[in-house]
């Protein structure tokens, strides 16, 4: 069987830790996304999902425990390998798309490829490609601020998807937008990660979303037990 696309293994994290404010977040977090599979991550605000999220995409490192990305064991390598790693094989979705304001739908996508090194044609067909798979063909040449917040939500999506990553790594991503909004954008978020075969973990409050995903999880006192 092949290895997972994401594992966390007996994961800590501790904020000012040995000072009298010392608080433990995670407590030995334990979990297997397998190869096109989508988790839902439920957690009440400030049990340390943004934490979790940050540790699992190499962000920010564990204080005890294993992350290991497509069978690579990240814990011991150089920060070097952690951000080619990161790049290359984790895309990222936020609460709030931070698209760059003074770019296009278009380059907004188009410049993660660049960065990787792929060539600007080839960034430019990709990113078009991924524009249209969520009906914002007709948006490329819009800025950020001339996008309504799902369009905008929607084009964060292509661009975490713009390198093709092995792992998707979502907060909140629709918590921004009114509900019928987040509904459709959601959908299309799901549409994308199946047609794509991609794994996914994707934090949520909103339990309706969080049963359109193969399996739920919750993070309760630090540890990850299922929903
Ligand atoms: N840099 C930091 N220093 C000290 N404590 C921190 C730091 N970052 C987070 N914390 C604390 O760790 C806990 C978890 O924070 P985290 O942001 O991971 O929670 P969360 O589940 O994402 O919350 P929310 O849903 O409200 O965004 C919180 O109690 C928070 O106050």
């Amino acid at each position: 069987m092949s290895d997972p696309v994401l594992r966390l293994s007996g994961i800590e994290k501790f904020y000012n830790r040995g000072k009298p404010n010392e608080v433990q977040v995670l407590r030995g977090a334990e979990l297997d996304v397998k190869r096109g599979e989508v988790v839902a991550l439920v957690a009440p605000s400030g049990a340390g999902k943004s934490t979790l999220l940050h540790i699992a995409g190499l962000l920010d490192t564990a204080d005890a425990g294993e992350v290991a990305i497509a069978g690579e064991v990240l814990g011991g390598k150089s920060d070097r390998r952690r951000t080619i790693v990161r790049r290359q094989e984790v895309g990222f979705v936020y609460q709030f798309h931070h698209l760059l304001p003074e770019f296009t739908a278009l380059e907004n996508i188009t410049l993660p490829q660049l960065a990787n090194g792929v060539p600007p044609k080839e960034a430019t067909a990709r990113a078009r490609d991924l524009l249209a798979s969520v009906e914002l063909e007709g948006r490329a040449a819009h800025r950020p601020a001339a996008m309504s917040g799902g369009e905008q939500q929607r084009v964060a999506f292509c661009r975490a998807m713009a390198n093709a990553p092995k792992l998707l790594l979502a907060d909140e991503p629709t918590g921004n937008l009114d509900p019928t909004t987040s509904d459709r954008v959601f959908g299309a978020l799901m549409t994308l990660v199946r047609e794509t075969g991609l794994s996914a973990l994707i934090a949520t409050h909103n339990l309706e979303l969080a049963g359109r995903m193969d399996r739920q999880v919750e993070l309760r006192e630090g540890q990850l037990v299922p929903l």
